[in-house]
């Protein structure tokens, strides 16, 4: 990596004692360009205004810009596995994606060491082609060669657990449900040892059992010297395992640490677990209640509200 990794801003997370920079995303801004939400039609006259007015092409064609990650940057480490949180549309898969390269950045730079491989629900296997097929497309798309394909073929299948109720290997994709498409994609990406591994919501769709033989892996990957990027709701998940965790908030970086006290904090903000335990309800007093940061009342504040009626 060309870039100094002094140039970019410290992190409180860590864990790596080698401390060899992996990914470094540098002040990076994402915008999406929407096409078609103006008025889009027009006379042969506005038109060519258009043309001619340059600087007011863009409004006037009716594209609409989305910025989804606003000044970013977080260096990642060799052995890290990194949690991505923050509320929907956070800006995580966007960050996640122009990690792997698959979106340009605005503002910024993003600098890898080794090749980052994206796994999403949305990961592309043939949906006509068997298991037994994705899995060596996807090997070789990983770059495996055939015989480490061969194998770890059998290894993919058992961690997957397809063949657990029946022969489904040999069926093709398209006759498996979203969760057993969901853990062979999983599989045939954790077979392989990634320097810089992005999963993205991957685990959610798994059933309880594969979330913790795929937690282990992730774990393992570590281990082999990999980065691990993992993007969850499941701060359970996060938790087990992950070191560190950046919580993104309307495409901006608000916190970078240790898992505990990010979650710790996110959790609060989301009102999934109150920071303090909430005060005593005085019986009398209908009028003041406990708000989260979303000005929502919490669960407890509630169920509290309801006991003391
Ligand atoms: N293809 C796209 N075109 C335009 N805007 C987009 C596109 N994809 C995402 N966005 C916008 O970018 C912002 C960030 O979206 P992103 O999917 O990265 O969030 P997220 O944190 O992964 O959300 P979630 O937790 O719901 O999956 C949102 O405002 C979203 O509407």
């Amino acid at each position: 990596m060309a870039e100094n990794p002094q140039n970019a801003p410290h992190h409180t997370g860590g864990g790596a004692d080698d401390r060899t920079p992996t990914v470094i995303v540098d002040d990076v801004d994402i915008v999406y360009r929407v096409n078609g939400t103006g008025g889009g039609r027009g006379t042969a006259t506005a038109a060519l205004n258009r043309m001619l007015r340059r600087k007011q092409t863009e409004k006037a064609s009716g594209v609409r810009k989305v910025h989804a990650v606003k000044k970013v940057s977080f260096v990642a480490y060799k052995g890290e596995a990194i949690g991505l949180i923050g509320t929907n549309g956070s800006g995580k898969s966007t960050l996640l994606k122009a990690i792997a390269g698959l979106l340009p950045v605005e503002n910024g730079r993003i600098y890898t060491g080794g090749q980052p491989s994206l796994l999403g629900v949305n990961a592309a296997l043939m949906n006509d082609l068997t298991g037994e097929r994705n899995i060596h497309l996807g090997g070789l798309a990983m770059g495996m060669s055939r015989e480490q394909v061969k194998e770890r073929y059998q290894q993919i299948v058992d961690f997957s657990g397809i063949n657990e109720k029946g022969d489904f290997i040999t069926l093709p994709m398209r006759t498996y449900s979203s969760g057993m498409a969901a853990r062979l994609r999983f599989s045939i990406a954790a077979a392989k040892d990634h320097d810089v591994l992005l999963i993205d919501e991957a685990l959610a769709t798994g059933d309880g059992r594969f979330r913790k033989r795929s937690e282990a892996r992730i774990r393992e990957l570590r281990k082999e010297a990999g980065t691990v990027f993992l993007v969850s709701h499941n701060n359970k998940s996060i938790r087990d395992t992950c070191n560190r965790v950046l919580w993104l908030e309307r495409g901006e970086l608000r916190m970078d640490g240790p898992t505990d006290e990010v979650l710790k904090e996110y959790e609060a903000f989301t009102g999934d677990k109150p920071r303090k335990p909430a005060a005593k309800p005085k019986p009398k007093e209908t009028k003041s209640r406990e708000l989260n940061p979303q000005g929502t009342r919490s669960q407890e504040t509630r169920s509290q509200e309801t006991a003391a009626r």
